[in-house]
């Protein structure tokens, strides 16, 4: 008999899966503490939760049986995911099941915010009958900027356009086709910010989307912009909004998710022009029952050891062929996540070419950590299991080539891409005894360990240009560990990797780039 435990509030229908299967036992616990879920945890084979439930790696010590989590919702930021993974746990989540009420949830702030139907309500209910201090604003003719074009924000953006508004995209995974199909215009953050009289943000909580929203980007902003927030509090920094409501140029803010939540005492909460509701974008009926069911069909089937699709860490290889990949998935990973660093425009195609003795297996498990390792660098929920459906739902064409040409290396790996503009390439080897390399950046050979922090410079090749860089990094503190040049022609264009110690700052990015022989400087986390 499986032993599952609800920790947090889920649709009993939803459940019912787990509640009618003949070989689980459901229980049901809501609103422990973390030393009552501590203790209540070690006996149960799966945890279901929704936002509430923090799994830290306290709970997970003590769930010595735990072979499944299943967080009914998009986000795991609840779950400590490395250690459940360190810990042999399935992490499962249920990503399509409350979309559309996001969805409605941010347009319903979008209508309330624009007619200031929160503000009026009070007003009214305090006794006042006070029309002409709740006058408001069409959608109609309007732009809204949509910062984020997965889910979410996709069914934000066709709602708009059925509103007679303009949608302007900026998602680095959007790409011209999708856009055109949505009738989103696809534009850079600065033409967003520039132009958009509403803003709403549909990005995971990541390092490259913490604080996306800051003073530097309300500086870029219309005057009188207004701005939501129903993804994950952190992406819109709440003391630089604070203060553009305050200097009037933010018009007003509908904000569903916080910094720290539930929020205390919290400022933008006082603030007259700012709308505000507890989290509540995946609650309604449909998507609590969506979600519930789908993480509940998906938890039995990790229990009965059949398949599942929805697992945030799980690489699950067929033992024979794991055996055979298992040397080359950390290159491959480290591939993928090379090439999408090089350029920052929206992925169109990606062609990988497997040679020598990569011919003889199914390399396909390795197409999906390279797509795992691209499509890492934007979305947080991506992993070996999901990782070619996400490519596919962002319209990217992923094709896989068997190649003879193995420039005498025993096996190489050639991962093409292009965008809407360039076309580039970054090839790597596993070498007996000495590990991953790579050995071709787009034309020009090279031979780089791919780990840690590295900067990818284009360059004039011109005597002294190697030293003026080792000058400026070497004034900024920077550490190098390991240099590698590519050139094809003596004087022509060329290419250095520079392996650093720390990841570098803007500002040593923008000295490199004064150099009159540098190109560009594009940095690479592996
Ligand atoms: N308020 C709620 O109750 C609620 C409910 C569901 C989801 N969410 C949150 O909404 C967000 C979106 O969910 P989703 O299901 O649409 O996810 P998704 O993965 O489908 O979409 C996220 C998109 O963000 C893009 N992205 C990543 N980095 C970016 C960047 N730097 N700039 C612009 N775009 C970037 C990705 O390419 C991806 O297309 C998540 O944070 C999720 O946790 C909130
Ligand atoms: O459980 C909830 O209501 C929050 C869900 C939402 O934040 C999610 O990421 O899916």
């Amino acid at each position: 008999m499986y032993k599952v435990l609800v920790t947090d509030p889920l649709s009993d229908h939803g459940l019912r899966q787990l509640t009618d299967a003949r070989d689980v036992e459901v229980v049901k616990k809501i609103g422990l503490t973390e030393s009552a879920l501590i203790d209540t945890i070690p006996p149960y084979d799966a945890l279901l939760v929704r936002s509430q439930t923090q799994v830290n790696e306290r709970v997970l010590d003590a769930a010595k049986q735990l072979k499944v989590i299943g967080r009914a919702g998009v986000g795991v930021d609840n779950i400590d995911v490395p250690a459940a993974t360190e810990r042999g746990i399935v992490v499962l989540n249920a990503p399509d099941g409350n979309t559309v009420s996001t969805a409605e949830h941010t347009f319903a702030m979008l209508m309330a915010l624009s007619r200031n139907i929160p503000q009026a309500y009070r007003s009214l209910i305090g006794g006042e009958w006070n029309r002409k201090k709740f006058v408001g604003v069409e959608l109609r003719g309007k732009t809204l900027g949509v910062v984020g074009m997965g889910r979410i924000g996709t069914e934000v953006a066709k709602r708009a356009k059925a509103f007679g508004m303009s949608v302007l995209g900026y998602d680095p995974f959007l790409t011209g086709e999708r856009a055109k199909s949505i009738g989103v215009e696809k534009v850079d953050l600065s033409r967003l910010f520039a132009e958009s009289d509403f803003i709403t943000v549909h990005t995971p909580l990541i390092k490259e989307t913490h604080h996306l929203i800051d003073s530097d980007a309300f500086a870029a902003m219309k005057d009188g912009v207004r701005i939501l927030n129903c993804a994950r509090g952190g992406i819109v920094d709440e003391e630089a909004l604070l203060a553009a409501l305050e200097s009037g140029k933010v018009a007003g803010a509908a904000l569903d998710v916080f910094e720290d939540e539930p929020p205390t005492d919290h400022p933008l909460l006082k603030h007259p022009r700012v709308i505000a509701t507890p989290h509540l974008g995946a609650s309604t009926v449909e998507a609590q029952e969506h979600v519930a069911l789908d993480v509940s069909e998906e938890v039995l089937h990790v229990l009965r050891g059949e398949t599942f699709k929805n697992a945030v860490n799980l690489p699950s290889i067929p033992a024979e062929l794991a055996e055979r990949i298992a040397p080359y998935q950390a290159l491959a990973e480290k591939l993928g996540k090379f090439v999408v660093q090089m350029t920052e425009h929206a992925v169109e195609k990606i062609t990988v070419s497997y040679a020598g003795s990569l011919n003889e297996f199914d390399t396909s498990p390795l197409t999906r950590m390279i797509l795992k390792g691209a499509l890492s660098c934007f979305v947080t929920d991506v992993n070996y299991v999901n990782a070619v459906a996400l490519a596919k739902a962002r319209g990217i064409d992923v094709t896989e080539e068997r190649s003879s040409a193995s420039r005498a290396f025993t096996n190489l790996i050639t991962v093409h891409m292009e965008t809407a503009g360039e076309e580039l390439s970054v090839a790597g080897t596993l070498v007996n005894g000495f590990g991953e390399r790579i050995v071709k950046i787009n034309a020009y050979s090279i031979d780089l360990q791919p780990q840690g922090h590295l900067l990818y410079i284009q360059h004039q090749d011109r005597p002294g240009a190697i030293g003026r860089v080792g000058t400026i990094l070497g004034s900024h503190d920077v550490n190098i560990a390991a240099m590698q040049v590519g050139r094809r022609d003596i004087g022509g264009q060329a290419i250095m990797v520079l392996s650093v110690d720390k990841p570098v700052t803007a500002d040593v990015v923008t000295a490199l780039e004064t150099l009159e022989e540098v190109r560009s400087v594009t940095e690479i986390d592996l």
